[in-house]
């Protein structure tokens, strides 16, 4: 699905990324962990095509990024950062309108199936009751929870997440995770996150891609890559394993 090749990217003269290279399965949930800093919001920027000064590959869907029209890009992924910065007292109806507009043909309205896909994904994230209200209006995670209804509007084949839960109570933050694992076995989504909660990311990544002063520590399965020694080589603490796939993080040791 997507292919990253010898990738080094520098903000003036700083290099944020060196060498990165690695390959993302469809339908896979993948997550980036790393310290902050590491250039896991650099990455995603790259991949999701925000940035394009950069050197190395980047292909999608066997085609380099750059080749797409940002309209065609916008058809296939979706990105949901962790900051709304919605300054405009758009209603929550009409943001999650705005999902559907990469599919829209100019001076059109949206269409009845437009209109079912928009109220579907607001029924799923909760938000229909928001409809009539300003998004400006609404608390961190109700405005995260918008967002995300905006971009499952998209229909996309990769969703992209940067810490999109990090304003969610832990129930809503459970219930997206159990929903986004429904859409990849039954969509084939692909979902690339990033996320702080080292316990959630072991119980719900396929993949982790550990990264580490711009470069990549480890790259693979869930249960390969999240050991003891990575974890404590990435952030300094220790982890124990539970029973039922969760983690422990021992401060004090
Ligand atoms: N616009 C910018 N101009 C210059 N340097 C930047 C810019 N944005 C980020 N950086 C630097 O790039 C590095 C990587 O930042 P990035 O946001 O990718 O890290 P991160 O791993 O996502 O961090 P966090 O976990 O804190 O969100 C940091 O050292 C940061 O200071």
């Amino acid at each position: 699905m997507y292919k990253v090749k010898n990738l080094f990217f520098s903000y003036d003269d700083k290099e944020i990324l060196h060498d990165i290279s690695f390959f993302i399965e469809q339908g896979k949930f993948t997550t980036i962990i790393g310290p902050n800093g590491s250039g896991k919001t650099t990455l995603l920027s790259l991949i999701t095509g925000q940035f394009h000064k950069y050197s190395g590959n980047i292909y999608f869907q066997n085609k380099c990024l750059k080749d797409y029209s940002i309209k065609d890009l916008s058809k296939r992924i979706a990105f949901v950062s962790q900051n709304v910065d919605i300054r405009f007292p758009f209603t929550c109806l009409e943001v999650v309108m705005m999902g559907r507009n990469p599919f829209k043909s100019r001076m059109k309205n949206l269409t009845p199936k437009d209109m079912k896909i928009v109220r579907e994904c607001m029924e799923m994230t909760d938000t229909l009751k928001f409809s009539d209200i300003p998004i400006t209006e609404l608390s961190g995670g109700e405005k995260q929870r918008v967002m995300l209804a905006k971009a499952l509007a998209q229909t996309p084949k990769v969703l992209f997440l940067d810490e999109a839960f990090s304003n969610m109570d832990i129930q809503y933050t459970i219930y997206f995770l159990n929903l986004l694992k429904d859409c990849i076995e039954k969509e084939h989504l692909t979902v690339i996150a990033i996320m702080h909660d080292l316990n959630l990311t072991h119980m719900f990544s396929d993949r982790i891609l550990a990264l580490k002063d711009g470069k990549i520590s480890k790259y693979g399965k869930t249960e390969d890559v999240m050991t003891k020694e990575l974890i404590k080589e990435l952030f300094g603490v220790a982890i124990r394993k539970t029973e039922e796939k969760g983690l422990v993080i021992l401060p004090s040791l």
